[in-house]
């Protein structure tokens, strides 16, 4: 058996729960849990649902998926498998459903001339009372206190009118605003209910400024002057850590895929998304400021038909934090996709990868590490916890995810078994120490050359050639540098 297949066997094998919300096409129903497997397909799992809810056959139905923060809704084609699509979400939607509420199924009537009926929409919001609140708020009425949607229009333009401007919209829950065909957003650290189907009908192809500032409005832009004018269009997202430019990209992305799917998922939507997990456990880490920070920069191509549908995207990154393999400041970590290797790695792959507990290598430990005390007060506040998963995290299901992702936008089984074991090496790379050579002044010595063959079977290399160019390698290590841009940039091709 290969060892990779440890790991993934449990999603071919396993039987999941999906839990399907029927709305009013079943009237007193929340949810109905339908089990199914890996390769079960949309049209099977809607077969069990007319079943179990005895639902009127002569009807068409589909299965919507909604993702983060209430966002859109994708119809699964019948071939898709919801299974997979589910293993994609956060473990926090798949276990929790008070805070993952926001990832579900959907059940959707078909109208006879295909499109979807999307009536049961308001009760759907109405779930919560806070919900219900925020429609009654709506979005469009205008405001009773008197805010500006675009700082170009305060009669006073001053750091103060303006910061008051926006601290006005935000208490509204208001947290876009524009400064001409520029979009602020203030993070809101919360859910809120301004990402659904309503809000992408609403945005579609209308003016700039019309309607209150929103991050649609401006994937709508870019989207049609580039159709309308045949020429690319460029969004640049830029703010510190944590302001939520991840997030912002996410929804632009969601967006303008949208638009051009009409709302159906589609195969390249499938990939664009699946290579998101990849990236965020190669590049993405806990930093003192955001526990999922990017640490590199990001540009992302879209590129069109001339018809306006999506035909792929391209990823290029840049500026990656190098220095973070090797060193973390404290509360920090190194890149997630090391932590989920060693929690979620079966028996086989443990063996194979010659793998520790992450408190034994160098590269992870040092968080543990206690910064010097500087003053009495550090004595004070010693509860700090020294640990290596953060709050909330499932780094087992991380690993299955990031195994599926993998797989998803390509990555042979090999190709992922040759980067487990890549990364197995570094961190034993890692534990090398040294001496000074008592006899010379410029050379040192190894104290524990048994690491040494270990690297050079993960890495597949003789030891004889790993062992010249290991000096090499070591000058090499202390020359990592690299620095952080907090920059992304989307670029629509045409
Ligand atoms: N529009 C939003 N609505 C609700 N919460 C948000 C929104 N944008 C960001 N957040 C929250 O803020 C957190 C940090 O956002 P995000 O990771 O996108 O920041 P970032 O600017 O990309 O950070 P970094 O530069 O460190 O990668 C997210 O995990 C999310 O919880």
């Amino acid at each position: 058996m290969n060892i990779n297949d440890g790991g993934r066997r449990r999603f071919e094998d396993n039987e999941h729960t999906l839990h399907i919300y029927p709305g009013t096409i079943s009237e007193g129903t929340i949810y109905c849990p339908i089990p199914a497997r890996k390769n079960s397909t949309a049209a099977e799992v809607i077969d069990s649902l007319i079943n179990r809810l005895h639902l009127d056959k002569t009807k068409c139905y589909v299965l919507a998926e909604v993702k983060e923060f209430g966002g859109e809704e994708w119809i699964l084609n019948p071939t898709d498998c919801p299974v997979q699509r589910m293993m994609l979400w956060p473990r926090m939607a798949l276990e929790n459903r008070l805070s993952g509420e926001d990832y579900r199924f959907l059940l959707r009537e078909k109208n006879l001339d295909g499109s979807i009926h999307y009536g049961s929409l308001q009760s759907w919001l109405r779930v919560t009372e806070e919900r219900r609140r925020m429609i009654e708020r709506g979005f469009l009425p205008q405001p009773q206190q008197k805010d500006f949607d675009d700082l170009c229009s305060l009669p006073y333009l001053n750091e103060k009118t303006l910061l008051e401007n926006l601290r006005n919209r935000f208490k509204h829950e208001k947290i876009y605003t524009y400064v001409g065909s520029i979009l602020i957003v203030i993070n809101p650290f919360k859910f809120l209910p301004i990402y659904n189907p309503k809000y992408v009908k609403m945005y579609d192809n209308h003016q700039l400024g019309k309607l209150e500032p929103h991050i649609y409005a401006v994937a709508d832009v870019a989207y049609h002057t580039m159709l309308q004018r045949k020429k690319n269009q460029c969004i640049v997202i830029s703010g510190e850590s944590g302001s939520g430019k991840t997030q912002s990209t996410n929804f632009l992305i969601h967006h303008l895929t949208a638009l051009s799917q009409k709302g159906f998922a589609s195969g390249v939507e499938q990939i664009i998304l699946g290579a998101g997990p990849v990236l965020e456990a190669f590049g993405n880490a806990k930093t003192a400021h955001n526990n999922n920070s990017s640490r590199f920069g990001k540009f992302i191509q879209v590129n069109y038909q001339e018809t306006g549908t999506v035909l792929g995207a391209y990823v290029e990154k840049y500026l990656l934090e190098k220095s973070r393999l090797v060193y973390q400041e404290h509360n920090e970590r190194n890149y997630h996709v090391f932590y989920y290797l060693l929690a979620g790695a079966s028996e086989e792959e443990r063996l194979a990868f010659h793998l520790k507990q992450p408190e034994e290598y160098h590269y992870l430990n040092q968080i543990t590490k206690k910064p010097l005390r500087q003053s009495w007060d550090d004595y004070c506040c010693d509860s700090e916890p020294d640990c290596f998963t953060v709050e909330g995290e499932d780094l087992k299901h991380d690993f299955e995810r990031l195994q599926l992702a993998m797989e998803m936008v390509g990555f042979l089984p090999k190709t992922q078994r040759q980067i487990f074991s890549l990364l197995s090496a570094i961190l034993h790379l890692g534990n090398i120490c040294y001496k000074k050579k008592t006899y010379r002044d410029d050379s040192i010595d190894i104290c524990n050359p048994e690491v040494l063959p270990v690297v050079s079977e993960l890495l597949e290399v003789s030891d004889y050639i790993f062992s010249c160019h290991f000096k090499y390698w070591v000058t090499c290590q202390f020359l990592f540098c690299g620095s952080f841009v907090g920059v992304n940039r989307l670029v629509l091709f045409y």
